[in-house]
């Protein structure tokens, strides 16, 4: 079943999607077509690409890097760079063929080339799927601050093939598991349980589907996250700066999916300490993380620097650093303000369940 998100006037592809976006590229009528790939979903996702869509062969290709340590403003200016070379004008069209880092640095690129060209995403990872190719948040980091330059663009399409998580490896699978999680946790408690167990291979194109019909639904209301949309953003205060962090030090740092597991479960006992989140639902949400996703460790010494990463957060208001934080498995609260000694507590809270 295809979604159309009224708000925003584009239409999430599930069924015969290469079919669909052979047909949305014929029908509108640009005068160039790029595609942006990574290296892996050069390997991986373009050969099928290719061959479904036989009937379409004139466009560019732009390759970048894989890995979050490239979704910044020097990649940025490469395909910006290559854009350029490659003639796009305003009557362009972008695919982003990839995970998060493709779709929302390709989604960044396209909306401040020449103030903006149209772009499709094509997402091939489950936590793109259920997640980052719908909303139309787009942005790079800097300083080890996620996503902290971007825009509010929304592509003109989005088409989702299960297809190209055959090759996806099983810890990058498990990184979307945790977006899906979120959603269940967030807003609908029966999918938790639903979810909750499952091997995130066994997962379907219908928990897909539903994920992101519980995405779409916060989005339409609020997609410029004024308000309601803030409670996407639950494991993210804290997730963020683990991410971040773990980026700066770490051989093999966390995918986005294990760093906001990790802050699931801390913002899970600010929740639980501020916002009437019962003790029986904590320990819930910690063993379903845990069962997932593997212990992080880091020390109290490293707090300042989390504590600085947070201090970066979208959603604080001045010097309060803004949370988004469940009151009961389903409901979510946003614009709650925490001390920083109780979310230096969390995040002993984390280390000592770990230890
Ligand atoms: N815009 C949003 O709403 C939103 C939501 C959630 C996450 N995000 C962002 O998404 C990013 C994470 O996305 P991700 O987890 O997809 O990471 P990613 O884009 O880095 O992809 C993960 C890895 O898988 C490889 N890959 C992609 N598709 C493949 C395939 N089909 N087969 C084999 N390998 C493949 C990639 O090359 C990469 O090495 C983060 O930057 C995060 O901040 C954005
Ligand atoms: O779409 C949203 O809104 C989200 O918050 C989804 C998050 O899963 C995603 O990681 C998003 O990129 C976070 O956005 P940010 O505004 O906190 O950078
Ligand atoms: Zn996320």
């Amino acid at each position: 079943m295809n979604q159309y998100i009224p708000s925003t006037g584009y239409n999430v592809f599930f069924d015969n999607t290469l079919d669909e976006l052979q047909q949305f590229i014929q029908t509108n009528a640009y005068s160039k077509v790029l595609l942006l790939v990574d290296r892996n979903t050069s390997e991986h996702c373009l050969p099928v690409l290719q061959a479904a869509m036989p009937a379409f062969d004139g466009y560019d290709i732009i390759e970048i890097d894989p890995g979050e340590e490239n979704k910044n403003i020097d990649f940025c200016i490469g395909i910006w760079k290559m854009m350029l070379d490659f003639g796009a004008d305003r009557q362009s069209l972008l695919i982003n063929l990839g995970g998060g880092v493709v779709t929302d640095m390709g989604g960044f690129a396209a909306s401040t080339f020449k103030r903006g060209i149209d772009f499709v995403q094509v997402p091939t990872t489950l936590l793109s799927q259920v997640d980052a190719s719908v909303g139309g948040k787009t942005g790079i980091d800097m300083d080890n601050v996620k996503n902290i330059i971007g825009t509010f663009a929304q592509p003109k399409a989005v088409f989702i093939a299960n297809r190209f998580l055959d090759t996806l490896d099983k810890r990058q699978l498990v990184s979307g598991f945790a977006e899906i999680i979120k959603h269940g946790l967030i807003a609908d408690k029966a999918f938790y349980e639903t979810v909750k167990g499952m091997d995130a291979a066994d997962l379907s194109l219908e928990h897909i589907m539903h994920s992101v019909t519980i995405k779409n639904e916060v989005v339409t209301q609020d997609p410029t996250e004024r308000g309601l949309r803030k409670i996407l953003n639950f494991g993210h205060t804290i997730g963020h700066a683990i991410e971040g962090y773990s980026l700066a030090h770490d051989g093999n740092p966390l995918l986005h999916g294990e760093a906001i597991a990790v802050g699931m479960i801390c913002e899970g006992y600010l929740a639980h300490r501020n916002n009437g989140l019962s003790k029986g639902a904590l320990d819930d949400l910690i063993h379903t993380f845990r069962t997932h996703f593997p212990d992080y460790t880091y020390h109290p010494g490293s707090y300042d620097e989390l504590v600085a990463l947070m201090k970066n957060d979208k959603k604080n208001t001045g010097d309060q650093i803004g949370f988004a934080l469940i009151s009961d498995i389903g409901q979510c609260s946003i614009d709650q303000f925490v001390d920083e000694a109780l979310i230096r507590e969390s995040l002993d809270f984390y280390r000592e369940i770990v230890s």
